[in-house]
């Protein structure tokens, strides 16, 4: 156990280092006659944090300093290439990935940076869908959906899909899909940033008010207000902490 680490921990990231092989974006056959020499990229290099029930954490730091990258391994949507990664109590690397898509459903909510919702699919719909793949009666879900996203100022746009929604109440619907798992974690990448300030206020009290339910909430940001709701903040530079 680390020096972090507390029994209340809902992550616990050990060491934890990511590279990736500098494949991206290569053509499949260069791929293919890769002899490994390619150079590879360490977005994220021996870190280590807990984070508890309840427990707000921020990431900051300059474009490509890995904070996305930590957050897809601190929400089980990758495993690291050397230390470990616990989320509720479960070794990520040791789950299969069936096994990790059920962990993200039953205890993760995860606002990506590009929201990530479904075009065909009406706002309600989208923030209904975790409680369709959790088996909730359809009645239960609209009104759960529909609670959430009055809560987050979008009562009139239930209806509406994604491509009828400015870049703003797209990201609030992400944030109210996040939310209707109640999950034990939160993870969000720059949750505020398509946000005027009044609306991005509501989102971080919506999260406020999450971790006041016992929720652990980790988000990456540059917007200085949503670093503030954090209890700490860690920094990163070139996938490294820089925080001490
Ligand atoms: N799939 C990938 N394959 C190869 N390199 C990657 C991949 N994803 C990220 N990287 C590299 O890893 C480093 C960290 O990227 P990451 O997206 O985690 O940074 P970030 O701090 O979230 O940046 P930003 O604030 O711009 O979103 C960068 O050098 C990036 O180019």
């Amino acid at each position: 156990m680390s020096q972090e680490t507390t029994a209340e921990s809902v992550i616990r990231c050990e060491h934890v280092t990511r590279t990736y092989r500098g494949t991206g974006g290569a053509r499949l056959v260069d791929r293919l006659r890769d002899d490994g020499e390619r150079p590879a990229t360490t977005a994220v290099e021996d870190v280590s944090l807990s984070v508890s029930r309840g427990e707000v954490v921020g990431i900051e730091g300059p474009s490509g300093s890995g904070k996305s990258t930590l957050l897809h391994l601190l929400a089980a949507l990758d495993v690291p290439t050397h230390g470990t990664v616990s989320v509720c109590g479960a070794d990520t690397a040791d789950l299969s990935r069936r096994e990790r898509t059920r962990l993200r459903l039953e205890d993760v909510g995860i606002v990506f940076q590009r929201f990530h919702l479904f075009p065909s699919l009406s706002a309600r719909a989208n923030v209904a869908l975790p409680l369709v793949e959790l088996g909730v009666p359809k009645r239960e879900r609209r009104e759960h959906a529909e609670r959430l996203l009055d809560s987050v100022g979008l009562a009139s746009r239930t209806t509406h899909t994604p491509r009828q929604l400015s870049g703003g109440e797209q990201q609030r619907v992400a944030v109210a899909r996040a939310l209707i798992t109640e999950p034990s974690l939160l993870v969000a990448d720059e949750p505020t940033g398509e946000l005027d300030t009044a609306t991005g206020d509501r989102i971080l009290s919506l999260f406020t008010e999450a971790a006041a339910r016992d929720t652990a909430i980790v988000l990456a940001s540059h917007d200085r207000k949503a670093l503030d709701i954090a209890d700490k903040v860690i920094t990163l530079r070139d996938g490294g902490r820089t925080d001490g």
